[in-house]
């Protein structure tokens, strides 16, 4: 799978790769993203889905960004962006960086599964036909690859009997456990983790959290994408807020807390406000699909604090307190 996807940023191929300073350039930048899909309406008419409008995100050596937001708000679709795995009909503009290098088509096929590996949401990335042992050592970029796998089974409590497996003998829990371990085994410098623990038991989820935290410190950049601010809360270092296909607030972690006063944009408080060892108060309403986006804010006709302008112009992102947010009333 690969898309034609346009970078407008023409910083392209391997020979002007330049050397960049680690300790300034984010691990991956992503910068006004939108992501379009063509469709055929009758005949031959087509017109644009708009899915991802004017997303912002950055990840740092060392850091795990943790991505939040409901079904369908495009948590997803920007980890295939990144990689360069978005079906052929999808338009894509804005800027996707990594290391200071534009992701132009070419540059992600050559990083896809070495440098920046997926933990993919979907259980049907695994190839059915060839044994998870296999494919697990299959990506493993340096070192002995029988023994790095071996040490990543064990500690994911998967008995020697797996490694000779297809995938379809495997339980829920144990593919998941595979598709962790296939990311961790390569050493990818950044990994992106698309729900990566569900239906898992509390034990192997912290060990995956731990594996995460090992990787981060080493100076990794981890990208969690979680439907479960929970989880997030006990391993990010940032979490990234997603509506409707855009980051409304990025925050650092501190700022979930107590009554969420800390927090920029009224849908992260009124996430917050929703978990159930807070108020339990579920947000009124439902976030708008892509054929349905609102002209203004994405979030307006939910917001108890919107005005006429929130309805006519979608706020840009602005930095605010140590984080990001795209609400003109934030302060
Ligand atoms: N190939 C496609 N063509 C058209 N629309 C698509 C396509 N893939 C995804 N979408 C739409 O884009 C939006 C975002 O989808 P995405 O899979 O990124 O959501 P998500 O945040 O990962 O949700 P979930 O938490 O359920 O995994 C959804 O409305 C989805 O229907
Ligand atoms: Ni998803």
């Amino acid at each position: 799978m690969n898309n034609r996807a346009v970078n407008n940023d023409a910083k392209s191929s391997n020979t002007d790769r330049k050397t960049v300073d680690n300790s300034t350039t984010p691990l991956l930048n992503v910068h006004d993203l939108s992501v379009s899909f063509t469709q055929y309406t009758r005949g031959l008419n087509q017109k644009e889905l708009k899915v991802i409008t004017n997303l912002n995100v950055s990840i740092n050596h060392g850091e795990i960004l943790a991505i939040v937001g409901s079904s369908g708000s495009g948590k997803s679709l920007l980890a295939h962006a990144i990689l360069g795995i978005l079906p052929a009909n999808v338009i894509i503009s804005g800027n996707m960086d990594y290391k200071g290098v534009s992701l132009i088509p070419k540059i992600q096929a050559e990083l896809r599964g070495k440098e920046i590996a997926l933990i993919p949401q979907s259980v049907n990335f695994l190839d059915p036909l060839m044994k998870v042992g296999k494919q697990v050592r299959s990506s493993v970029n340096n070192g002995n690859a029988t023994k790095i796998q071996r040490n990543i089974f064990q500690r994911y409590n998967l008995e020697d009997k797996v490694d000779h497996m297809y995938p379809f003998q495997l339980s829920g829990g144990m593919t998941r456990r595979i598709l962790v371990s296939t990311a961790i085994a390569n050493e990818a410098q950044l990994i992106i983790a698309d729900e990566p623990t569900p239906g898992l038991d509390t034990g192997i989820v912290n060990e995956t959290i731990r594996t995460f935290r090992e990787l981060a410190d080493k100076g990794c950049g981890i990208m969690l994408i979680t439907h479960d601010i929970e989880t997030a809360l006990k391993i990010a270092d940032r979490i990234a807020v997603f509506y409707a296909g855009t980051t409304v607030e990025i925050a650092p972690v501190e700022d979930f807390s107590g009554n969420g006063n800390n927090l920029r944009h009224p849908y992260s408080k009124a996430l917050w406000k929703a978990l159930p060892h807070n108020d339990f108060r579920p947000i009124m309403g439902h976030q708008p699909p892509p054929n349905r986006l609102p002209k203004g804010c994405l979030f307006a006709p939910r917001c108890d604090k919107a005005t006429v302008e929130c309805h006519d112009i979608l706020p840009k992102a602005s930095s605010l307190r140590g984080g990001m947010v795209r609400c003109i009333h934030a302060s």
